[in-house]
């Protein structure tokens, strides 16, 4: 049996319990890995391997990083997905018998970390918790560590739709018990997700929620805390109570169409260029732009609060030095969320202290604006804004101008705060040149000019006098410590007092205010609720602003909402494409979908502007119902409730899906909760398959929706068979968006016009892509061929032989015919790039002309 040393033994018991994390274990002035840990960690951080003994037979692998500088390896291996648990020592090793005590004092994990150089405060980092309820529901809880925020919401559907929104929401953890752990441990593995299990109770101190979270959701929200204090062990103060995300209230944009419109991140590249959220943040804080994505990702579903948003950011853009103001003035005011977490968690420093005291000089400033506008609801908006008076007057008080970043080393106390402290700084500052002063002092009133004050160790401060000075002194004043050859050195109680101050005044004043910096902090955590509403309202502002200005400066109008279903929106423009583009080259449609109409079936040709279109209207729905302007020349709304899109492109490749499987699931998970008052876009239904499995598969869905659903809906389609419809279903209308041919070539017109499109130019597409001339023209000769059979075939008396007919005349057929045949059969579509395509093509005709 191995023996280990009594540390390692100790290591050996807290790693117990740590198993899913890096152990970094505290000794002296290195943190320091062993076994699995330390070869695991050395790879990843780049880190020399080492060993030492431990009392087996075996030496232990081991690998150590200075305690100064372990921040930015912890955050490289939370950022790769680990844990780490951070070992101190929580004894004084000189006064420890045996061992010295080591006590983990904090988990660091993905979903926990609140700072470092990759975490960007202008987003939210949620951590959430899941629980399985009854009916296909989940209840997700989710928190921010570093701003406080807490949020609860149901979830519907399968593990896959809550997978969605975990993802949706940008999380890069979540913790469960331990069944749900196991159903999700799969789907969860491909993704940049950390899976954690909390199957620990909580205490009995109830959760803080808002009043109408509703009982199911609660337990949800205990894991979520529960392990968040076991993994923070520290206070957790500035958490808010969690607040009930309900879905009725709001515009509800399940995940695969947030990132199908592109709202937050855009498809190509996860980057927000390009992106609603992009086009939208003009904000001045990190808290407003955190704001503005939750906003877009929760767009409002009730009129009279849609109606209060965008009163507001209509008195704002008629105001333009009040707007330019406020900006400046929102400027200066720091990440007030963050800074409240900072302090609660107890890692704030003095020049967050500071930063926080500077923010809060603003709000009277901003109130002062607001309510000198002149505008009714800016002036009761002002009155929301908290001056936090008690905080200020407490900071103020407390906290030097200037202070450094470093808590231990002074400077963080404002003089006048604290009399003590004011002596030691005294002492430390004027303690030169009070000893210069006393000798003068002494000099006088002894007449010795040789008189003079010196130090050394043993003794401290002294005052010396020669010999044959020694007459002159009045020695009842003086306590002899010292006789030279030819001086002797006396102290006064006065000195003694004094050298105590000098002596120590520097590091017991540094000892002092820290202390003190400590009680202001904790002092501080009374403020935490004030400050973190008033930081909620002042993100507000800052959105509206930010919407003011946007609206202003690319031409957006107020939509006007109504409680029908009609919906028209007059020359509209994707807010977006047009940023990207030469913008007086975008061509402006409009959308009306009236109640007796509202089914747009839209046809055209390939790159004419179909998804554009169908995007931009969506986009118009979001900005309005977030409460901005929108990009067009009039509009009105209904109240949507939610928005499902089965746009091409964003294909889930994490989720191993294939394409068409992909499509279809996300037009059930539509079919099954549009309601009446939901917008749906359904880009080329059906493609993915076989034409006549499609163009069925794309019929049926649209003759639901028509006859059960009712959901105002933009439909398109290649399948020009598809266009009849309008004969059955009473409320589809067909629109086309216009394209030329002139000189064989094709022309986008971008513009959305009434009626069918006459037919597809998907060859023409095909030539500007710059296929060869060959194939171009083959094409047409082939097309033209399929559509002569077609109506020949109609006419029952078939003049060619179709390639699939061909297969039951196998005995006509050469071998290279059917080697061709074979081959084209195979042939996976999907997954060709034209290249390959014509390349195929070439090989088949060299084939064939061998028969
Ligand atoms: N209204 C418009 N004004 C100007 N340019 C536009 C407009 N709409 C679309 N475009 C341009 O045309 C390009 C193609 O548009 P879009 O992707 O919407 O076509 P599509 O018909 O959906 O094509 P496909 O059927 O191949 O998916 C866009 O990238 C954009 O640059």
């Amino acid at each position: 049996m191995t023996t280990y040393t009594p540390m390692i033994q100790q290591y050996l018991q807290v790693k117990a319990e740590y198993e899913d994390a890096f152990l970094f274990f505290r000794l002296g002035d290195f943190y320091e890995m062993f076994f699995n840990d330390a070869i695991e960690a050395s790879n990843i951080l780049e880190i020399t391997l080492t060993s030492r003994d431990g009392g087996s037979a075996d030496r232990i692998p081991m690998c150590g990083i200075p305690y100064h500088s372990a921040e930015g390896y912890i955050e490289t291996l939370v950022q790769k997905g680990h844990k780490v648990a951070i070992c101190e020592q929580t004894e004084d090793p000189r006064v420890a018998k045996g061992i010295v005590r080591r006590e983990v004092v904090k988990v660091i994990t993905p979903g926990t970390i609140t700072e470092g150089k990759t975490i960007d405060a202008n987003a939210n980092h949620f951590i959430g918790a899941a629980d399985q309820l009854e009916d296909d529901r989940y209840a997700l809880a989710y928190v921010d560590l570093a701003t406080g925020e807490g949020k609860v919401e149901f979830v519907s559907g399968d593990e896959r739709t809550l997978i969605a929104e975990i993802e949706a929401l940008g999380m890069k953890e979540i913790v469960v018990r331990e069944r749900l752990h196991i159903t999700l441990n799969e789907g969860m593995a491909k993704r940049d997700i950390v899976l954690s299990m909390e199957n620990g109770e909580g205490e009995n101190s109830p959760i803080a929620t808002e009043s109408e979270v509703p009982d199911e959701m609660k337990e949800a929200c205990e894991i979520l805390i529960t392990y968040l204090k076991r993994t923070q062990k520290s206070s957790l103060d500035h958490l808010r109570p969690f607040e009930y995300i309900q879905k009725t209230d709001k515009l509800s944009i399940d995940a695969n169409s947030m990132r199908n419109l592109e709202l937050i991140k855009s498809i190509r590249n996860g980057s927000k260029e390009g992106t609603l959220f992009w086009l939208l943040d003009e904000t001045a804080t990190a808290m407003g732009a955190r704001k503005l994505r939750i906003w877009i990702h929760q767009p409002l579903a009730d009129k009279t609060a849609i109606e209060d948003r965008l009163e507001l950011v209509s008195d704002l853009i008629e105001d333009y030095f009040l707007r330019e103001e406020l900006k400046m003035s929102l400027k200066e005011v720091y990440d007030l969320e963050r800074l409240s977490g900072r302090i609660s968690m107890g890692n704030a420093s003095g020049r967050d202290l500071a930063q926080l005291r500077n923010s809060l000089r603003c709000i009277p400033n901003l109130k002062n604006a607001l309510f000198q506008s002149g505008h009714e609801r800016l002036q009761s908006f002002s009155e929301r804004l908290d001056t936090c008076e008690e905080a200020l007057k407490l900071l103020e008080a407390s906290v030097a101008e200037n202070p450094p970043l470093s808590v231990k080393e002074g400077g963080i106390i404002k003089d006048g705060f604290n009399e003590r402290l004011d002596q030691y700084r005294d002492a430390s500052r004027n303690g030169k040149e009070w000893l210069a002063g006393l000798e003068r002092d002494e000099r006088e009133r002894t007449g010795i000019k040789s008189l003079k004050i010196g130090y050394n160790r043993i003794f401290g401060y002294y005052i010396e006098i020669t010999k044959s000075n020694i007459h002159l002194a009045d020695l009842t004043r003086y306590e002899r410590k010292q006789t030279l050859a030819n001086a002797e050195r006396y102290i006064t109680a006065e000195l003694k007092e004094k050298e105590d101050l000098i002596l120590n005044a520097e590091a017991e004043g540094q000892d002092l205010e820290y202390t003190l910096f400590c009680n202001v902090r904790d002092e501080m955590k009374d403020h935490i609720r004030r400050v973190q509403r008033l930081a909620s309202v002042l993100s507000e502002l800052d959105v509206l602003l930010s919407f003011a200005t946007v609206s202003e400066k690319y031409r957006y109008v107020r939509p006007q909402f109504h409680d029908g279903r009609a919906l028209e929106i007059k020359n509209g423009r994707h807010p977006v494409v047009e940023k990207m583009m030469d913008q007086s080259l975008y061509v402006p449609n409009s959308c009306i979908l009236a109640d007796d109409a509202n089914m747009l079936l839209i046809t055209g040709p390939n790159m004419s502007g179909k998804s554009t279109f169908m995007r931009q209207v969506a986009l118009t729905v979001i900005m309005a119902q977030i409460g901005c302007y929108v990009p067009c020349e009039f509009a009105k709304l209904p109240v949507t409730d939610q928005i499902f899109t089965r746009i091409g492109a964003a294909d889930d490749l994490a989720s191993g899906q294939s394409t068409f499987m992909m499509e279809m699931m996300e037009s059930r998970h539509a079919i099954a909760n549009a309601t009446e008052k939901s917008l749906l876009l359904f880009d080329e239904i059906g493609r993915g398959t076989s034409t006549y499995d499609g163009m069925s598969l794309a019929q049926a869905m649209m003759e639901f929706i028509h006859d059960e659903i009712g959901a105002n809906t933009l439909f398109s389609t290649h399948y020009h068979e598809l266009t009849k419809l309008d004969e059955d279903l009473d409320r589809l209308v067909n629109v086309h968006v216009a394209a030329m041919e002139r000189e064989g070539r094709v022309v986008f017109l971008h513009k959305v016009m009434a009626g069918a499109a006459d037919k597809s130019y998907g060859i023409h597409v095909a030539q500007l892509a710059g296929l060869p001339d060959s194939i171009v023209i083959r094409a047409k000769e082939l097309l033209d061929n399929f559509e002569s059979k077609q109506t020949a075939v109609n006419e029952t008396s078939a003049t060619q032989l179709s390639f699939f007919d061909m297969h039951d005349e196998s005995d006509l057929m050469t071998d290279n015919d059917k080697t061709v045949l074979d081959a084209l059969e195979k042939t996976d579509l999907l997954n060709l790039t034209p290249m390959q395509a014509m390349h195929l093509i070439m090989d088949w005709q060299k084939e064939l002309k061998k028969s």
